[in-house]
Order: C-alpha cells, then structure tokens, then sequence
C-alpha cells in the first residue's frame, strides 16, 4: 500500500517516520516544495531501517507529483504552521491556496486515493478540499480529533496519576482553541467514569488544557507540536490501510448527524478502506449538544472566509 504525504516538515516527517517505523504501509511519498526537503527527510528515514528494522520504502520528491501515481491515501500537512499567540485560523489566507492546489495536483496521479487533511484550520481545510474536488464524503477525512483525544488522555492520566494507556476518552467539534468539546462526562479510568476519581473542578481544568494542548506546545517550542500530529495521523491512515475500523473522532462532512449539514466538524467516525464508513451517534446529553451546536457555528463562520478560493 503506498502512502503520499506532502508536505515534508516537521509534521508530515514525523508521520512517514511513524508509518515506516510501525510498518503501517509498504511504500511512503513524501512531497515538498522546498528544493531537495523531502528527499533528505526521505533519506533520513531510510538510514533508520537497519536500526529499527523496517521495510517500508521513504522517498522524496521536490514537486514532482508523477513519483505520487497510484497513492492508496494522500495526507495533506503542506502550509504554514502557527506562531506563538496565533490562533490556527489566522492561518486560512495562506493555507486555502496551497491546500487546494494540493488537493488538485494529487488527484491527478491518484483519482482513488483517501485524502487526510491536517493543514490548519484543518475543519475548514477539510470543508474546502471536499468542495474543491467534487470527492464523496467518505474520502475526505479532517485529522484532529485522533490528536486532541490522545491530548485528554494525557492530561487525564497526569491528573489522576494513571497510565495514559488505561484511560478512554474522546474529543468532538471543531480543532480549535475554543471549538473543541473534550467530553469528560464519557472519559473513563478502565471502564470506571472518571467522576468516581476526579472532581468536577479537576474535570474542567483538564477539559480546559485539552482544548488549548496545541497552544500550549505552540508558546512552549516557538512553532506548532509535531510528534502527537504525525502519530495521530499514522494511527489514522493505519486504520484505513489495514481496513481496522476503529471509531476515531474525525472532521468529516455532516448531512444531518448531530443536527448539522454542509459543515465538516469532528464526530465519531468508524475509520476503514473506504475511509468514512460511518459516523456514529454517541447519544450527546442536551448541554454537550448545545455545546457541539456552539462549536459548529464558529468553524461555519470560517467557513463563509473560503469565498475567495472556493
Ligand atoms: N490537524 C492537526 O491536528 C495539526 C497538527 C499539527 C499541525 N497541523 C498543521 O499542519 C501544517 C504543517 O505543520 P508543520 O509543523 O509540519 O509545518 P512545517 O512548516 O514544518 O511544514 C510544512 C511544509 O509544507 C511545505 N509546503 C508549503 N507549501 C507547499 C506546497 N504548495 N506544496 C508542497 N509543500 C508545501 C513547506 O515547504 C514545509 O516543508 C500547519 O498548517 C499546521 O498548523 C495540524
Ligand atoms: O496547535 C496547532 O496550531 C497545531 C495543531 O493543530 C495542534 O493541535 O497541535
């Protein structure tokens, strides 16, 4: 299964380096426009396969979208990443173009591919590349709850001095600082609510630095967090290529589930070889709904900002 990743920067690296790592696909792309990146990048990786003993084949390729043909999965991850004390929708202006031109040039050497889109603001990103491509629902998949979900798991096993490993927990609406709904009344300790061992005011402290997790690493590293990114899309395309069919939150196009239409927002989603196999409704309590609703108002209105391109 081949796998093209464009964009070859700290993100869409760290993700070939997963997936060859973990032997998630048998050959992965990745494409830059920098002049000589992702061959380097590609390069790199490739020195790691005696030492960690994969099989994977890493190539890179400055612009040349023809090395791409016959992709089984297209990650997006080219544009530029935030700045400390931005938010991630100021980055619209400059993302919009270089997605969808993106999102053209792949389809041309791989009309079957499943597209992940991880380019902030990625909700919206992922909106704009299924309105650009004219693709159905089920290949256009937005990449961030996979990551803000592993987020609340952290902070909720920091906070409970539990393995992060023993701990369930999910996170839906939209990427963004104030549009994520970490959904603490589901997040349990090995099946146990997490009300049993938390109070509600440790509860919303973790729920608040979930939603900021990325803003956090952002004003602590000088540029936008890239292990947590690039893994959480690897377990992503993982389940896609190997046909897993785990429930992952994702950013798809909503026809009606969870009382929205024509807005691509985070919701469960079973993730297998036809990308988007179906969206499940997890049974959202009147506050969370309310909440859910909230946050689909503010990835609409950015939305309205793709006029220009779309
Ligand atoms: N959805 C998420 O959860 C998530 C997580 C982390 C980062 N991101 C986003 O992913 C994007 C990349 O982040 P990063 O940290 O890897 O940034 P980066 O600057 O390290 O890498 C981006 C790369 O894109 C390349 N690029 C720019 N325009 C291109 C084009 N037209 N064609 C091909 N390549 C092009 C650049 O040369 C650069 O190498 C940012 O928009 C960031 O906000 C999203
Ligand atoms: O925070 C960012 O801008 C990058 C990404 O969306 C993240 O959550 O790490």
């Amino acid at each position: 299964m081949k796998v093209t990743i464009v964009g070859a920067g700290n993100v869409g690296a760290t993700c070939a380096d997963v997936i060859s790592y973990r032997g998630i696909a048998s050959g992965v792309v990745l494409l830059d426009i920098k002049e000589g990146f992702a061959e380097g990048k590609a390069m790199d990786i490739m020195q790691c396969a005696t030492t960690t003993g994969f099989n994977t084949k890493v190539s890179g390729s400055t612009n040349d979208y023809s090395k791409t043909a016959g992709s089984d999965v297209v990650v997006i991850t080219s544009g530029i990443p935030r700045k400390p004390g931005m938010t991630r929708e100021e980055l619209i202006g400059i993302n919009a173009g270089i997605v969808k031109t993106v999102a053209d040039n792949v389809l041309q050497h791989s009309p079957n591919a499943i597209i992940v889109v991880v380019s902030n603001p990625m909700d919206t990103m992922t909106y704009l590349t299924l309105k650009a491509t004219g693709l159905p629902k089920n290949r256009v998949i937005g990449m961030g709850g996979a990551l803000d979900s592993s987020r609340f798991k952290y902070y909720l096993s920091q906070a409970l001095g539990k393995p992060a490993n023993d701990i369930q927990g999910m996170v839906i609406g939209g990427h963004g600082d104030t549009t994520m709904i970490p959904l603490t009344r589901l997040a349990s300790y090995n099946g146990a609510p997490i009300a049993n061992f938390m109070s509600q005011d440790e509860m919303d402290k973790v729920a608040a630095a979930t939603m900021v997790g990325g803003a956090t690493l952002t004003g602590l590293l000088g540029t936008s967090a890239w292990y947590a990114p690039g893994a959480s899309v690897a377990f992503l395309v993982d389940s896609i290529l190997n046909d897993q069919k785990r429930m992952i939150p994702c950013s798809v196009m909503l026809d009606g589930e969870y009382g929205q239409s024509d807005i691509c927002i985070g919701v469960p989603c079973i993730i297998g070889k036809n990308g988007i196999e179906q969206i499940v409704d997890i049974q959202l309590n009147d506050a969370e709904k309310a909440l859910f609703a909230k946050s689909a108002d503010a990835v609409r209105n950015m939305n309205a900002d793709l006029k220009a391109v779309l």
